[in-house]
């Protein structure tokens, strides 16, 4: 299908959720960069204000400390697909967020309503600034960011093809332990009370454990372009 002008391409509006290793980042960020629109790491968000509580002492398990210091450090998320990159309080923390510290305390941090309040007002203010539209990637954008949205996808796989894909990309790391921390990750992230990680009941969910990354971004563009048509 010819792809439609992204100059002259009505805004669209696109929400991608799922837990992690699904493919969110590889797949939105190809998506945005083929349709001309922004697009929003979500995850680099949670993951830079747990940095800053780390960096500054916080007791990221007391949920009153995290929710006192919620409102200090401002973040700045890049919106270009091609090279996104993220600060905290103009320091280039893209590198620092993807420690397995951070990693380790993201789902504590995220889980506290006043960190998410904050955060998801930035993250509609991005949104309702991006001219030819944006791919906006994390685990509520569907059902509590982004309701209005105009295409809605869920991402899911087997934890066997997530913790493969993962373990890929920390360098040998061990599969089996990977998965059990994955596991633990989706779990914290799908219960807690504010905002969890849900499928929104409007969204088309994908499983990708059997598909390459390249059909999964045709599979989203071709949605993309259909809901492009019909505006
Ligand atoms: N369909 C796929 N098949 C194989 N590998 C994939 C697929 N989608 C993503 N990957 C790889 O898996 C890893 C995790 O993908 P990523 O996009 O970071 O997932 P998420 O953002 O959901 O955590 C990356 O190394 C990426 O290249
Ligand atoms: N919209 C979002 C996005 C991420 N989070 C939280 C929960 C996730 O475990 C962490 C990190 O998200 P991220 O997308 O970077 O995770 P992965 O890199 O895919 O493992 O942030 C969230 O609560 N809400």
């Amino acid at each position: 299908m010819e792809s439609t002008d992204a100059r002259t391409a009505p805004a669209v509006i696109v929400a991608i959720d799922g837990p992690s290793g699904t493919g969110k980042s590889s797949t939105s960020k190809a998506v945005a960069a083929q349709l001309g629109l922004s697009y929003l790491d979500t995850g680099a968000q949670y993951r830079a204000i747990t940095w800053w509580m780390v960096n500054n002492g916080i007791d990221v398990a007391d949920p009153s400390s995290v929710a006192d210091a919620a409102g200090k450090p401002d973040i700045v998320s890049g919106t270009d697909p091609s090279a996104p990159g993220i600060t905290v309080d103009g320091t280039d923390v893209a590198g620092p967020i993807r420690t397995q510290e951070v990693t380790s305390k993201v789902s504590a941090v995220s889980a506290v309503p006043e960190v998410r309040a904050r955060i998801t007002e930035l993250q509609r203010s991005i949104a309702s600034a991006a001219g030819q539209g944006i791919v906006v990637e994390g685990r509520d954008i569907g059902t509590t960011v982004l309701p209005d949205a105009d295409l809605k996808i869920f991402l899911t796989a087997s934890p066997e093809a997530r913790a493969a894909r993962r373990s890929g990309e920390l360098k040998g790391a061990d599969v089996a332990a990977t998965r059990e921390a994955l596991i633990k990750r989706d779990t914290a992230d799908s219960t807690r009370k504010t905002s969890p990680l849900a499928k929104a009941a409007d969204a088309v969910e994908v499983d990708t454990s059997d598909l390459t990354l390249q059909q999964v971004i045709e599979c989203v563009v071709t949605l993309v372009e259909e809901k492009r048509a019909a505006k």
